[in-house]
């Protein structure tokens, strides 16, 4: 992958040769700068690589067209992000409802299923509390409830556990090793902290863009 500027091409990852295997975690580490968002938001299919090519549960997103891709994310994977990307006006429920309402599912129906992921990530007595009124680790489980809406085979998160104290991080990456194990989902989450190693089933090390 290549990035560039006006002023010259940054090469960014090479030879990244990398499968991930459903109901696992997976850790994505490595020193700033060394290309973790660059990757995620590849396999995620929000970036498209210069060379090379991703195939994720069967499909090769790297040859659909922009609109076939969104798509596809929207049906297939699901992203968890540090900054949790909550509508500030909206109360939890509803932040997991509008999602629901893309994917044609309104009404009594979002309501209840909104209130269903609450309840999974633990939170369901929340459900009518702004944003605001949340904590940072109630954020991020609103977030991760989320993203979890349409069920999703791949769950993309990046330094889920930033902007969180060492309880709730732990919390946190409890959850996703959960999703992993009973929904079989297969969890890639970039971050800096060490101590979620103990949590995951495999630590992937990037360097200078090259897997280690
Ligand atoms: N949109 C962009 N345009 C140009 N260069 C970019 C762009 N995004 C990232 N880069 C460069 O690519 C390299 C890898 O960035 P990336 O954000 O993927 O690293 P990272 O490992 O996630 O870093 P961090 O841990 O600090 O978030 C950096 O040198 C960065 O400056």
């Amino acid at each position: 992958m290549e990035y560039a500027t006006k002023s010259r091409c940054e090469s960014v990852l090479k030879d990244i040769n990398l499968t991930l295997e459903a109901g696992r975690v997976h850790l994505l580490m490595g020193p700033s700068g060394s290309g973790k968002t660059t990757l995620l938001s590849i396999l995620g299919g929000i970036l498209t690589p210069t060379a090379g090519e991703v195939d994720l549960l069967g499909c090769c997103i790297t040859r659909l067209t922009p609109a076939q891709r969104s798509q596809f994310r929207l049906q297939n994977l699901g992203f968890v992000f540090q900054g949790f990307n909550l509508f500030p006006a909206l109360t939890a429920a509803e932040n997991i409802e509008v999602v629901l309402n893309l994917l044609a599912i309104d009404g009594d129906r979002a309501q209840a299923r909104a209130i269903e992921l609450l309840d999974l990530v633990g939170i369901a007595h929340k459900a009518n509390s702004l944003p605001e009124d949340l904590s940072g680790g109630q954020k991020q489980r609103v977030a991760i409830a989320r993203a979890l809406a349409h069920q999703p085979k791949l769950i993309l998160a990046d330094e889920p556990t930033a902007a969180l104290d060492r309880d709730s991080g732990a919390t946190v990456i409890q959850l996703l090793q959960q999703l992993a194990e009973q929904a079989g989902a297969t969890v890639l989450i970039v971050t800096h902290d060490p101590r979620l190693q103990s949590a995951a089933h495999r630590v992937i090390d990037l360097e200078d863009g090259q897997l280690r």
